[in-house]
């Protein structure tokens, strides 16, 4: 496509839609969900609602609410805290309990002098934040209340101030305040963000934990973590004893671990809270009561509120800065194709400002990234230059903040992402956002043939997530969004999406609960998976054979000695199994390297299909002949040798002439570490190697991967082994044009055809010395 022609395409199909705010109200209410105002404020809409907000009256004694003025019978239990005649916050600097007259300067990782004018902006960017006006009566709110649900548009300043809120009024005086996240980079980057405005440096007052990293200490008051974290704190701290505050962010996404984490919280808050008389007089301990604040701009309060007795809602109006939004007159078949003429558009046409474009996944990211990159070096010289980014879950977190440098100047930088940057974060620099209407979604497959797997599927978004999307924009100043999907389409989606409880393999989280005393069926859940024991089709079902067949689990459904051990490992039950088993095979040391390859979050090979003879060649060096999982160990030792003997430099170029992934590498070298300490709590020797024999590092993985497992059939394809679903062996693998009577393989992936991915040749009699397998014939 030449670079003239799509100047022009994509605006004369996009259109600024009639004004759609109240329609998108209108619709959230009749689904009864969000009672949402103005995702799309237009300059005289966004006019007309400061002009309102200054008018009203205050609602910070929390009977001002919304259906209360319109005689709905929840009246008590919600209240709007938007408004300006609220008792005003105190001076954040000198207000009690604030740290910020206490600490030193701000240069953006550490502290900084008090009152620079850096600080004193930060302050008061803090203090314009629509949230600040209802300060007061939020703390009331939330000290009155045992469990607050918090609704606010994106970028009123939930995620950053209510937290410090809390630690500023001293509501968390027995304890931290936690704040959790869907994702990794969101409690990274808003540790950062609050450390910041807090002007301390990361990991004292203001820490993070996420999977494989933690930045905390006996300091840390505030800690952003991941819900996955705080799942697995419960496990060494059932009531989540450390913290007096915990704040469930993002709750609309309905992630996994969320859903346990509420229905955990609710039976915590029974034990650690007074019970209450009508008369209100307590009657149990109240030496360390635990409050809870749910939060989200796009949330079925009332959903919530019923899940926790009625809890209070509260809702804080307006967002700091409009966001105008545009839609496409007509529907975008190749959506990465009208994302580029997009942002090509606003590069030519638009003032200066970044651009962050969502798109379903990390294919549809890289072939894009490439084709902007090309168009780019074709643009007039007189054009400010095109700097691009790129951020999904399988790219090493380090990769992905990068997105958070300052851009350079005279650049515009282009982000290509996927839903990881649609919640909760505000990346510096972005004015307009690009959706292309699409997502990835982890979605279980139930086989009629018996068994199932989760398996990632390209949708259309949910009517929440385009507004969190839109929500990116306007966070630094007035923001710009463009849908490439026509508003009737936007009209059309569902409101939010299916909670992943009802469409995920449960196998983890039931091991955890299970650790926990806890059983999946017992817990008081918003929404329970289906339980029907119908066999394999049933994601419960299946997650409890797996468990059974892993020996975590025993046939009276019991946690086993060894499942627990499984469970105290952040990693996959499957892994975690091979591990527990590589203790009696003597080869733990090379387990724990190729188990630690697998839990990285990119992939360690690097294909690039114009360069696939190279590739070939320069993997043939490590292949091994039973399959990819030694085929990794051998790429870890020839790294190790490397990294002995020879430089930075070095290392990197032989990475790279290899089509190795070098990052993977340093990630996996952190993860072992880790897995180490966790060995070492459980007698697990990890210097004992299998040194030349092989075969028993492939039967420690055996062992976690017995549940994926096939037998060679007649006409060359493979048939599970607890299942009837053939596969295929992934053409990637370095057993694809090989025949072997048995494999085991990481995962499946489903396109066309079912393929097993990480396949491993396995003797079919090692699955006669499982008992599970023996239990199954008799
Ligand atoms: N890293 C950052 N750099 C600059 N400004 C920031 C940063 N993080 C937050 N802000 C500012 O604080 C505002 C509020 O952010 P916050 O995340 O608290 O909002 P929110 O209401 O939680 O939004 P969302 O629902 O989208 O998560 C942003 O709009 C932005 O102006």
């Amino acid at each position: 496509m030449p670079t003239t022609t799509y100047s022009t395409k994509t605006i004369q199909k996009i259109r600024e839609p009639a004004y759609y705010g109240v329609k998108t109200e209108k619709n959230h209410k009749r689904a009864k969900s969000v009672p949402w105002v103005d995702v799309s404020d237009d300059d005289e809409k966004s006019k007309r609602n400061s002009l309102k907000r200054k008018n009203s009256i205050v609602n910070g004694n929390a009977d001002h609410s919304r259906n209360g003025q319109n005689g709905h019978k929840n009246k008590k239990r919600r209240s709007s805290i938007q408004n300006g005649d609220t008792p005003q916050s105190k001076d954040l600097a000198n207000s009690p309990g604030s740290s910020q007259s206490k600490r030193g300067h701000i240069n953006g990782s550490g502290p900084s002098t008090p009152h620079t004018a850096k600080f004193k902006a930060v302050q008061e960017q803090r203090k314009q934040l629509p949230i600040a006006k209802g300060r007061e009566a939020l703390i009331e709110e939330i000290n009155k209340n045992n469990v607050t649900i918090l609704l606010g548009e994106t970028g009123s300043g939930k995620t950053t101030q209510v937290p410090q809120y809390i630690l500023e009024s001293g509501l968390a005086r027995n304890g931290m305040i936690a704040v959790t996240q869907p994702r990794k980079v969101a409690a990274t980057s808003l540790a950062q963000r609050v450390a910041v405005e807090q002007n301390v440096s990361l990991g004292d007052l203001v820490g993070y934990a996420v999977r494989f990293d933690e930045k905390s200490s006996a300091q840390t008051r505030i800690k952003y973590l991941t819900d996955g974290m705080i799942v697995r704190e419960l496990m060494s701290d059932p009531l989540l004893s450390n913290y007096s505050v915990i704040i469930v962010d993002e709750a609309h996404e309905r992630t996994l671990r969320t859903d346990l984490l509420i229905a955990n919280l609710k039976k915590i808050q029974a034990k650690r809270n007074p019970k209450t008389d009508p008369k209100g007089k307590g009657n149990a301990d109240t030496s360390n009561p635990l409050k809870i604040v749910i939060m989200s701009a796009t949330l079925d309060a009332e959903k919530f509120s019923k899940f926790y007795h009625n809890a209070k809602i509260l809702y804080v109006k307006g967002r700091q800065h409009p966001v105008k939004i545009y839609h496409s007159a007509e529907s975008q078949l190749d959506y990465t194709d009208a994302a580029m003429r997009t942002f090509f558009q606003i590069h030519t046409d638009q003032p200066p400002g970044d651009v962050l474009i969502f798109l379903p996944g990390q294919e549809d990211i890289e072939s894009l990234q490439k084709s902007i990159e090309l168009y780019a070096k074709q643009l007039p010289s007189d054009k400010s230059e095109v700097l691009t980014c790129t951020m999904f879950a399988a790219q090493e977190h380090s990769q992905n903040n990068k997105a958070f440098s300052p851009t350079p100047p005279n650049t515009r930088k282009c982000i290509l992402a996927t839903n990881i940057a649609e919640t909760s974060i505000t990346i510096p620099g972005i004015k307009y956002v690009i959706d292309t209407g699409k997502c990835k979604e982890k979605q279980y497959l139930a086989r009629i043939s018996g068994g199932g797997f989760d398996t990632l599927l390209t949708r259309d978004i949910t009517k929440s997530s385009a507004m969190q999307r839109a929500g990116r924009a306007g966070r630094e100043g007035t923001g710009a969004c463009f849908r490439l999907y026509t508003e009737d389409a936007f009209n059309t989606m569902a409101v939010s999406g299916e909670p992943e409880i009802l469409r995920c393999s449960l196998t983890s989280s039931i091991l955890n609960l299970k650790c926990l005393g806890q059983n999946l069926e017992e817990l008081d859940l918003m929404d329970k998976p289906d339980l029907d024991s119908m066999a394999d089709l049933k994601p419960v079902a299946s997650a409890l054979k797996t468990l059974w067949l892993l020996g975590a689990i025993d046939n009276h459904q019991k946690l086993t000695p060894s499942g627990r051990q499984m469970a105290l490992f952040p990693l996959e039950p499957q892994y975690a199994c091979a591990v527990v088993a590589s203790k009696e095979y003597g080869c733990t040391s090379e387990v724990l390297d190729i188990v630690s390859v697998l839990s990285a979050s990119s992939k360690l090979f690097i294909d690039i299909s114009e360069q696939r003879d190279a590739v070939t060649e320069a993997r043939r060096k490590f292949r091994h002949p039973s399959g990819d999982h030694l085929t990794v160990l051998n790429a870890v030792k020839a790294y190790r040798d490397i990294a002995a003997s020879e430089n930075k430099h070095s290392r990197r170029e032989w990475c790279r002439k290899h089509f190795l992934n070098e990052r993977t590498f340093l990630e996996a070298r952190d993860i072992r570490e880790q897995l180490v300490v966790t060995c070492g709590r459980i007698g697990i020797d990890v210097s004992v190697s299998a040194k030349e024999n092989e075969d028993l590092v492939i039967r420690s993985m055996g062992h976690g991967l017995a549940g994926n497992s096939a037998f060679l059939q007649a006409d060359g394809t493979y048939k599970q082994t607890m299942g009837q679903t053939i596969v295929k062996v992934h053409p990637g693998s370095s057993l694809c044009d090989k025949k072997v009577p048995a494999i085991i393989y990481d995962d499946l992936m489903y396109t066309n055809q079912i393929y097993a991915r990480g396949v491993s040749s396995i003797p079919k009699s090692f699955f006669l010395s499982l008992d599970a397998f023996k239990q199954r014939k008799a």
